[in-house]
């Protein structure tokens, strides 16, 4: 059986194609800067013979993507037509999962998709502009494109459902929780259930208290015991915690109170400011924590103070979810910056004994396919490296629910 994963973010659609149940990956890209004349698309295909680490080969097109339907329709193209195609039809994909990021207190688990979830998908529109609304273009335009297929939607949201109430619950009046649904939903949960299960396994501990760290554009952290998550750092929408790549994470809600009523900003101009201009973007000038790193090394003040405030935001939570935890034995470093910035993980290690935290610097420089233990001789608690795959997950969720039905 082929399963086809799509996420679909405002400007960009990632994908990937897995055969099952052997869970190989056949094929993956990414299309980006949707919506203009010079929009591109990376189209990666992997030799299920090739030992692991192999690089897949690789195609990569700039054309004019107009929209969404284009897109896709290109990636079918991509799929079906050689060279690089790796099925003869779109008929024989037999399930697309989709990323949904905002599943609010409705889905506690990946879903069918049908009319009423899409209409919930869509009611969710307001709580997560930046993302619903592109799943669900990614969603109608699958539909139209492999008419044959199960399309099932996998949310961000739900690995979270499992936090307690006093976890999830904001300390403002009831009725806008009962009538409004204002809480912490979470996100990132399909990469935070992914590592950790992985970790759990690792470890030989199905009970493991671990705190998760997700560090990609968007990055949140979570405390999970036997696989189920108790807090996670982004709350109401994907913009608490930590420091991102451009948004704020935490910030004292008087800041906002002020920008609006002393300095004359619009609700538009807030939301601008705290999800697009602010994070290591608005402290250092970039959002690619490879820039920062560069700019670090020669002594940059602004990227040395970004660095700092991320790192240290980190450690924060860490004793934090410790405390959630009562215990600790695993923490996990994932994603873009969390597998590949050493530096980060040297500094969020940094002076963490009492946490039990003591990190091999040299494994930490190493450069490694899969899990890694970084963990030194004296840590009581292990230092992991687990590259995440929201794609992979969303397979095994897919293949889990249609397996159930
Ligand atoms: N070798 C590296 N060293 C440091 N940071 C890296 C490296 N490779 C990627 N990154 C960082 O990873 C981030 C993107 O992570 P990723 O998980 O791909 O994000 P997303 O899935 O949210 O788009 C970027 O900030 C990028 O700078
Ligand atoms: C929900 C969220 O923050 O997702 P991303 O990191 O993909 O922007
Ligand atoms: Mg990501």
């Amino acid at each position: 059986m082929n399963i086809f994963v799509v996420n679909s973010g405002s400007s960009s659609i990632k994908y990937q194609l897995f055969r099952w149940p052997a869970e190989q990956p056949v094929c993956s890209g990414l299309v980006e800067r949707i919506g203009s004349e010079q929009a591109t698309i990376r189209h990666k295909v992997f030799d299920p013979q090739a030992p692991e680490g192999n690089p897949p080969t690789e195609q990569f097109h700039t054309l004019p993507l107009p929209d969404h339907e284009v897109g896709l329709r290109e990636v079918v193209r991509l799929l079906t037509e050689q060279p690089g195609g790796v099925i003869q039809d779109p008929g024989e994909i037999a399930v697309v999962g989709h990323r949904v990021v905002h599943g609010g207190e409705v889905f506690a688990a990946t879903a069918l998709i049908t009319e009423e979830v899409k209409a919930e998908i869509k009611r969710l529109f307001v709580l997560v502009p930046l993302h619903n609304p592109a799943n669900y273009l990614g969603i109608e335009v699958a539909e139209r494109l492999f008419i044959h297929a199960q399309q099932v939607a996998v949310f961000d949201t739900a690995f979270h459902q499992t936090m307690p109430e006093y976890a999830y619950r904001y300390a403002l009046p009831t009725a806008l929780y009962e009538e409004q649904r204002l809480r912490k939903y979470g996100f990132h949960g399909t990469s935070h259930q992914f590592v950790a299960a992985q970790a759990a396994t690792y470890l030989s501990q199905p009970d493991a208290r671990l705190i998760t760290i997700h560090l990609g554009n968007g990055c949140s952290m979570a405390a999970v015991r036997g696989g189920r998550s108790l807090d996670t750092t982004m709350g109401f929408g994907p913009l608490g915690g930590l420091v991102m790549g451009t948004r704020s994470g935490d910030i004292d809600p008087s800041v906002l109170l002020h920008l609006q009523g002393q300095l004359g900003y619009s609700a538009e101009q807030v939301s601008t400011l705290l999800n697009k201009q602010s994070g290591m973007l608005g402290l250092a000038g970039s959002n690619d924590m490879r820039d920062i790193g560069q700019a670090l090394a020669v002594g940059d003040a602004r990227a040395t103070l970004a660095y700092d405030l991320y790192c240290y935001r980190i450690r924060q939570y860490i004793g934090a979810y410790t405390a959630t935890l009562n215990g600790l034995d695993a923490i996990v470093f994932t994603a873009g910056v969390g597998e590949n910035d050493a530096m980060v993980r040297a500094r969020v290690c940094q002076d963490m004994e009492f946490f039990g935290l003591q990190l091999d610097e040299v494994k930490n420089q190493e450069r490694a396919p899969g899990l890694r233990d970084l963990s030194g001789p004296d840590s009581k608690v292990r230092i992991l490296v687990i590259p995440t795959s929201e794609e992979l997950e969303i397979a095994r969720q897919c293949a889990q629910l249609l397996a159930n039905e």
